[in-house]
């Protein structure tokens, strides 16, 4: 497993303002959205490409093509779903899954409660989205299951991580290809194992309150 934290101003500056108590929902979306197409600019610097042969209004000359089959971007609802737009964007190309997902506030145990992706991810390059890497029990469930469907090139793009949630992916994943982008490792988790400083609930403050 690779871990990789974006430092750019751009993306600290969009960052403070999505921590800010006093932002509401839709700033917070619309910020959520710049993110991600900033992480996404890294997320995918290893994107398969392969040359392709074109005529500029000039002459004929080989570029560059996302080689088939495209890649597979799965948001994990409901967080994840206020970072695909963002990541669309920018590969207009790729396919969608979903995988529906809560923690249990109490027991901190993963609910899958929907799925919708290709049976056969093998080859496919993978992109998961969510926002928050907590004690990472969704995302290594998350990544469970789509090496189960054959995947073996997962990219899981997230605005916050814990260091504790970090550790557990990394011993649980260890030597897997998996790739961790981030805007922020914060400082750790607090008694409700939510991230400190972090941002709240992230599924709330995208969408309002679950209950
Ligand atoms: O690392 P973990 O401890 O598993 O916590 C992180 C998960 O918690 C949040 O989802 P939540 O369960 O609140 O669902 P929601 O997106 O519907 O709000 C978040 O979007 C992650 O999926
Ligand atoms: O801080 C946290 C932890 C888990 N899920 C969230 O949305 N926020
Ligand atoms: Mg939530």
């Amino acid at each position: 497993m690779r871990t990789l934290v974006v430092d750019h101003p751009l993306v600290a500056h969009k960052l403070t303002v999505l921590r800010d108590k006093n932002t509401p929902s839709p700033v917070f979306r619309q910020l959520a959205e710049e993110l991600v197409t900033l992480l996404a600019y890294e997320a995918t610097r290893e994107v398969r490409t392969e040359p392709v042969t074109i005529e500029t209004p000039v002459t004929t000359t080989v570029g560059t093509a996302f080689t088939k089959p495209t890649p597979l971007v799965v948001p994990i609802l409901r967080a994840g779903l206020g970072m695909l737009e963002g990541m669309v964007k920018l590969v207009p190309t790729a396919e969608v899954g979903f995988l529906g997902m809560a923690r249990d506030e109490e027991t901190l145990d993963i609910v899958t409660y929907a799925e919708r992706l290709p049976e056969d991810l093998t080859g496919r390059q993978v992109f998961v989205l969510d926002p928050m890497l907590a004690t990472g029990g969704t995302l290594s469930e998350a990544v469970k299951f789509l090496f189960r469907r054959g995947a073996s090139d997962v990219t899981c793009i997230c605005l916050l991580a814990a260091p504790e949630g970090l550790a557990r992916l990394e011993k649980g994943l260890g030597e897997a290809n998996v790739k961790i982008v981030l805007a922020s490792i914060d400082e750790r988790l607090n008694e409700k194992a939510y991230i400190v400083p972090g941002l709240g609930d992230a599924g709330d403050r995208l969408y309002g309150l679950a209950k």
